[in-house]
């Protein structure tokens, strides 16, 4: 099982290229076979849960084409199976976006229920709603989810709570419904106008993502697209916050500034300077870190998927912070392995009261899910001594070589996978 180790305490310094975002690029890589012809799609982050889904679409008969690390060719002509394999799909969330894209193009979809991070109880009760205003019927059978449908008929759909996955998911299976559907109380992240435009560049017709209400006309046909996906603001947040916590200087390239808003202005009121460029930021972290108030909320609040981070730069900040988790029950799970590097955080309900301490300490943590395992490798960077994260595949998840981007930035970080390899690493950084 592999690890990563880390000799703490050196600011990171320098500049970093964010890839193409991994939530964005789940759900355009699902909406892609809802064409017949061949659809190419750039920015691809090159992480797990991408080539998980890439899998499962070639696993239903769809030519998939990698045609580098970054780029895809992808064709869904040739699909021959609208039953979704448990199999493909248990480890990642994002499963969920091939029952809107089927459902839409052939009106039946049969996929085992998602998995991805154990973050909370993630119900898809809105998908379903949504599917059923459209007209499909919706089952729940032996972990499989079926929908079927004689025609979809555009309709209006309120959904309850925002939700990304399930706006993007009627949104995709609406592009291909008869007449007009308006989906109110939409997600308004950045993911779903990349979606919105990805389809709309396959013919659909999508007006007002980014909005609270988006209007869908449904069209017969979708077509081939030529689509470079977004940069992705959670890994870029991620590097934001690791510069904080680690006291360094550095610029964040490939960047859409305006999607980092939240994140900017929590980095600047815990005493950061963060520049802002035309497709960069650079985050200078020179002053002593201080305390600050962070909730979690739908876009464009703070993400839930930058909490974590944030948290760790607030453990080594001066005074008392607070970060309230209002999206996920169970997101504080990193706090106890925190707690083992010596910070000082007490849990209430969905409420983390967090007392800055000096520094962090070394010591063996475990990655208890996605971000949360960004995070205790950020709180290794900045601490004294030396650090192990175990089950870092979660981190592989969605962090294209991590550890080569932060040894870029001068972090000591190496990936090992044996006792042996870090009695070396801790030899060489001695
Ligand atoms: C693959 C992907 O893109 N994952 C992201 C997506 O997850 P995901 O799409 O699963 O998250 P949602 O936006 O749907 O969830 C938001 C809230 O709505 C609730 N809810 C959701 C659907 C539903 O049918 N019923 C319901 O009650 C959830 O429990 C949660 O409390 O958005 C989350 C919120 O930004 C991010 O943390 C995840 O990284
Ligand atoms: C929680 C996340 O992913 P997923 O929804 O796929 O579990 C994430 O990207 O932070």
């Amino acid at each position: 099982m592999e690890q990563y180790v880390i000799k703490g305490g050196n600011p990171l310094v320098g500049e970093v290229e964010i890839g193409g975002a991994k939530n964005a690029a789940l759900a355009i890589l699902a909406a892609a076979i809802m064409t017949d012809e061949t659809v190419t799609i750039e920015n691809l982050p090159n992480v797990r849960d991408i080539n998980v889904l890439l899998n499962a679409i070639e696993g239903i008969g769809a030519r998939v084409e990698r045609i580098n690390k970054h780029k895809v060719k992808i064709n869904g002509a040739f699909i021959n199976d609208l039953s979704v394999d448990y199999e493909f799909i248990k480890k990642i969330r994002a499963s969920y976006y091939l029952l809107g894209a089927l459902l839409g193009k052939y009106k039946k979809a049969e996929v085992a229920l998602p998995g991805g991070c154990d973050i909370g109880s993630r119900p898809i009760d809105l998908h379903i709603k949504g599917f059923r205003a459209l007209g499909a019927e919706v089952d729940i059978q032996h972990g499989l989810i079926s929908a079927h449908a004689d025609a979809l008929n555009g309709t209006h759909i309120y959904l309850d709570k925002v939700s990304v996955g399930a706006t993007i998911n009627i949104m995709m299976a609406a592009s291909m419904a008869e007449g007009k559907t308006i989906i109110e109380n939409a997600a308004k992240e950045p993911h779903v106008v990349d979606v919105a435009n990805f389809l709309n560049s396959m013919g659909a017709n999508i007006r007002g993502a980014g909005t609270d209400v988006i209007r869908i006309v449904g069209v017969e046909k979708l077509h081939k697209t030529e689509y470079s996906i977004i940069p992705d603001q959670i890994e870029a947040g991620t590097f934001m916050f690791a510069a904080a916590a680690t006291k360094g200087d550095v610029t964040v390239k490939n960047v859409i500034p305006k999607h980092l808003e939240a994140t900017t202005a929590k980095l600047i009121e815990a005493g950061c300077e963060v520049e802002e460029f035309d497709d960069a930021v650079r985050v200078v972290s020179s002053k002593p870190l201080r305390h600050t108030q962070v909730t979690t909320l739908a876009y464009p609040g703070f993400p839930t998927d930058m909490q974590p981070q944030m948290a760790v730069v607030l453990g080594i900040a001066q005074g008392t912070s607070t970060v309230t988790e209002s999206i996920f029950e169970n997101r504080f799970k990193y706090v106890d392995e925190l707690t083992r590097m010596g910070a000082d955080i007490k849990v209430e309900s969905n409420i983390a009261i967090i007392n800055g301490v000096k520094n962090y300490t070394g010591a063996r943590v475990s990655a208890p899910d996605l971000r949360a395992g960004a995070a205790l490798v950020i709180a290794g960077l900045s601490a004294e001594g030396i650090t192990t994260v175990d089950d870092i595949y979660f981190i592989e998840r969605g962090y294209e070589d991590f550890d080569k981007k932060l040894q870029s930035l001068g972090a000591q970080i190496e990936k090992v996978s044996s006792e042996k390899e870090i009695q070396k690493f801790k030899l060489k950084v001695s």
